[in-house]
Parts: structure tokens; C-alpha cells; sequence
């Protein structure tokens, strides 16, 4: 079987009459942390929401071990077993921390669990504290928290982060590469999406960066932090 656990090619993403995204290509192998790098506006966000099916390709291939599952609704590629954290946020507002995890629970693929309520607490200490506490009253990052929790939940084998650590305090940025890092050790093939490349070394494998649109650098993120004239170029650093 193969190795791969994600690979676009040929991806192509439209926002009514402007194209976004440009033949993206890129894959990731199974177990592992891919950083997906670019300025603002840079198309991060796009290719998250094609592979998730929140914006459903034009033309291109997305596939997850080996099945493409581009242009399926959404609530299938999660069944594919494709977790997707949004930048901004989604909790129910009226809902406990415990009621929002609740609503998420399912098994993986395979039918095991290895996300249960008892170990999001083990793992989310602050979101322990805070169980029966409504979703709306939060704080940004703990409601971020929350939402990654919430994607556990439902048992992925690929998870989608997008700007995980945008605008939030730096001790919950600490915590969110603490479980980052927790997570890694799960077996769980990650994408992550980052302005910051300072934030994904330690935390990702490989990096791609993409630049208006167009995929412009794939190797390993120590290789792309050997060569600053790239990053200069296309990253905001
Ligand atoms: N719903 C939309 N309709 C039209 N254009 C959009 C829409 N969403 C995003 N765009 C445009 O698509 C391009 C890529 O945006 P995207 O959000 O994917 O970038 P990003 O790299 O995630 O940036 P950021 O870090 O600011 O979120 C930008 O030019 C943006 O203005």
C-alpha cells in the first residue's frame, strides 16, 4: 500500500470569475507534518477548504489514500476521515465545552476511537476547566482549542490545520504547538497552514509554499530554513 495519505494534483480553485488557485500539486506522507507557507492572501485557506470540500475544485484530483474525493460535500471527506479546523473558529455558541465535543463524537474509518471525551480532557487541560461552560463565552483561544478538540473528536486521520495559531496570546500559541507536537506522536498526518515558518520548525517535516496561487517551493522545512533568500521572497519574515 501506498505511503502517501494526501496527494493534490492539477488543483484548480475558483471564486466565481477569479481564479484562486493554479494546477496545485503536493502530497503528504502518511504519518507525517507538511507546512503549507505563504503571505496573506497567499491561498492557504483555498486549498484547505478544496480539500475539505468547503470549495469544491474546478478541475484536479484530491486524494486521500489513493480515493479522489474532490468536489464531494463536505460531510464525506470527513468521513474519509479528513479533519478540518477552520481559521475562524466554528463552536456552538450556546453549547457547553462538553455538549460541543458531544455533537462531534465518531468513530474513525477503521472503526477504532482513539479520541474519547476522557482524553481530550487528559490532553486540553484548559478545556477541562472549563466543561460546562458555554462555547460563546470563551476566549479566541480557547475556543480555538476547542475547535481542535471538537475535530478529534471525530477520529481523523489527516488533519487540516488552518493559521492555528493566528492573533491568539503567546501561551496559548505555546499550547497549541505543545499538543501539535502531542498529536504527531498519535500517528495523525497533519497539514498545516502558517504564515509563520518559525512557528512550524520542530513541529513539521516538510513544507510547501505557496505564492499567489501557485505552488513555488516543496522540500523538507529544514532545507527551506537553510535558504533565507527563499523564504525572503515569498514569506512574510
Ligand atoms: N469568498 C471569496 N470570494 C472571492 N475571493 C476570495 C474569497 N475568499 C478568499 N478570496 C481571495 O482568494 C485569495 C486567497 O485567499 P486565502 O484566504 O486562500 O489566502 P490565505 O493564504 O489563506 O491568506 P490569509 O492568511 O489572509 O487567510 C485572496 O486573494 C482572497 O482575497
Amino acid at each position: 500500500m501506498s505511503d502517501i495519505a494526501l496527494k493534490l494534483s492539477g488543483l484548480d480553485v475558483f471564486y466565481g470569475a477569479s481564479k484562486i488557485l493554479f494546477s496545485i500539486d503536493f502530497e503528504v506522507k502518511k504519518g507525517r507534518t507538511l507546512a503549507l507557507l505563504g503571505r496573506n492572501g497567499a491561498g492557504k485557506s483555498t486549498t484547505m477548504k478544496a480539500i475539505s470540500g468547503v470549495a469544491p475544485p474546478r478541475s484536479g484530483r484530491v486524494e486521500v489514500h489513493g480515493v479522489d474525493v474532490a468536489g464531494r460535500p463536505p460531510y464525506a471527506i470527513a468521513r474519509h476521515g479528513v479533519g478540518y479546523v477552520p481559521e475562524d473558529r466554528q463552536v456552538f455558541p450556546a453549547h457547553t465545552v462538553e455538549e460541543n465535543l458531544e455533537i462531534a463524537a465518531k468513530t474513525a474509518e477503521d472503526g477504532s476511537c482513539a479520541w474519547t471525551m476522557a482524553r481530550v480532557w487528559e490532553v486540553f487541560p484548559i478545556l477541562a476547566r472549563l466543561r460546562t461552560r458555554r462555547a460563546g463565552l470563551l476566549s479566541g483561544g480557547e475556543q480555538q482549542l476547542l475547535t481542535m478538540a471538537r475535530t478529534l473528536m471525530g477520529n481523523p486521520d489527516i488533519l487540516l490545520l488552518d493559521e492555528p495559531s493566528e492573533g491568539l496570546a503567546p501561551i496559548i500559541v505555546q499550547e497549541i504547538g505543545r499538543l501539535i507536537r502531542e498529536l504527531r506522536q498519535t500517528g495523525v498526518t497533519i497539514v498545516l497552514a502558517e504564515q509563520n515558518m518559525h512557528f512550524c520548525l520542530g513541529l513539521a517535516e516538510d513544507a510547501v509554499i505557496i505564492d499567489k496561487g501557485h505552488i513555488v517551493y516543496a522540500d523538507t522545512i529544514e532545507a527551506l530554513r537553510a535558504d533565507p533568500a527563499v523564504a525572503s521572497r515569498y514569506l512574510a519574515i
